[in-house]
């Protein structure tokens, strides 16, 4: 038996510590009740920024191109969602990825904690409406529209930091830490951008906890598919004390033998990812009725990577798991029935303890 029981372990964690502050609950409250016209500042996408050569609708377009670029599955959702809601997504994925593309890219070795510091100044200048260039442009409007809180964006940062010093987890409580600094912190800033359904009788901590969820299944995903080619760089992210109990070391990771204890671990960490998956399902019910779609379609596609490394015999050493177009565009009409479920509209009980 490993040495974690349930997800809700996990769940609301990261809210009640330091890592979300008082700020982002205060602003998640203005979220739920509705009061975000507030805080909006009125400035149209079109507008053109004194002093620069490009207008904001250039930049957002700029954004979307990165994303489709770059983020295909995630692209596919976007398209789903309304013109404001899908400006604001590319432009906060857009630094997220410029964000990671800063340990994991062409420069990434020249990259020093001294250049994280410097980005994380040039990011409270966008925050304070001061933007570097183009792509921060787009995400200072953003922020002026939508209540996402800085700190979030800081963890990511903080995400950057831990990848630099480390690449080995001892288990899995070190791997959530660092799931939630490069994924977490996504699914969180994104709630604003979606919206609670005003009909909604579901506290928000328990939406945003379900949002983290939906970030950490998808990371723990993007690790499981990505084991040699993360291993080729001389990393693992999975838990050393986990791989111990099933009899693996780091060399069996190094070598990409597919031997049925390698099938047996794998089985466990899929199973986790699923847990993750299934916290974060009720929570997308809860969103307005306009970002259910998006949602669901991107819980459905990223989810079905975990099939895929099944149907590669577990093969995530020399085979990427891949989810064909066909599938993805088969999970769109599924994903518009989910989201035609509606909100709850009467409190809901605490959440049932998930076991593996
Ligand atoms: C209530 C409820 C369920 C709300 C929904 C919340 C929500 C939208 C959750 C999803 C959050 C999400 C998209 C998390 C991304 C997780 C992820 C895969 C992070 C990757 C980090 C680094 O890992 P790694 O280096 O191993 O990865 P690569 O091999 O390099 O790919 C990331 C790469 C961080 C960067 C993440 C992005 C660029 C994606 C950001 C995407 C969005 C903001 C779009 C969200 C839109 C939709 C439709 C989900
Ligand atoms: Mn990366």
């Amino acid at each position: 038996e490993l040495g974690f029981a349930d997800s809700d372990r996990y769940a609301g964690r990261v809210l009640s510590s330091k890592f979300v502050g008082k700020n982002s609950r205060k602003k998640a409250a203005l979220v739920k009740d509705h009061k975000m016209s507030e805080i909006v500042v009125g400035v149209k996408p079109d507008m053109v920024i004194p002093g620069a050569t490009y207008s904001l609708k250039e930049a957002y377009d700029q954004c979307r191109e990165v994303c489709a670029e770059n983020s295909k599955t995630f692209y596919l959702g976007t398209l789903l969602m309304t013109p404001e809601r899908q400006r604001a997504i590319s432009a906060i994925s857009v630094w997220c990825r410029r964000t990671d593309e800063l340990v994991d890219g062409h420069n990434a070795s020249h990259i020093t904690p001294a250049a994280l510091d410097r980005w994380e100044l040039r990011l409270e200048d966008l925050f304070a409406g001061r933007p570097y260039d183009m792509l921060d442009a787009a995400l200072s409007d953003t922020v002026s529209r939508f209540p996402v809180d800085i700190q979030l964006f800081k963890d990511m940062i903080e995400g950057m930091r831990m990848d630099l010093k480390k690449s080995r987890y001892e288990n899995f409580d070190e791997l959530y830490l660092y799931c939630y600094y490069v994924a977490g912190t996504v699914a969180l800033m994104t709630v604003p951008v979606m919206g609670i359904a005003p009909e909604s009788k579901a506290t928000t901590e328990s939406v945003y906890n379900a949002a983290l969820a939906l970030g950490i299944a998808n990371q723990l995903t993007n690790i499981l598919r990505d084991v040699g080619e993360d291993a080729r760089r001389g990393r693992i992210y999975l838990p050393l004390d986990e791989l111990a109990e099933a009899g693996l070391t780091d060399e069996d990771i190094f070598n990409g033998k597919v031997t049925d204890k390698w099938r047996n671990f794998m089985k466990i960490q899929i199973k986790r990812a699923r847990m993750f998956f299934r916290q974060a399902e009720q929570g997308v019910t809860e969103l307005s009725q306009a970002s259910r779609w998006p949602i669901w379609a991107s819980l459905l596609l990223y989810r079905q990577i975990l099939d895929e490394i099944e149907a590669n015999d577990y093969n995530n050493f020399t085979k990427k798991a891949y989810v064909s177009k066909a599938k993805k565009l088969l999970s769109l009409p599924m994903a518009y029935g989910k989201s035609l479920i509606s909100p709850s509209t009467h409190a809901q009980p605490e959440p049932q303890s998930m076991t593996l």
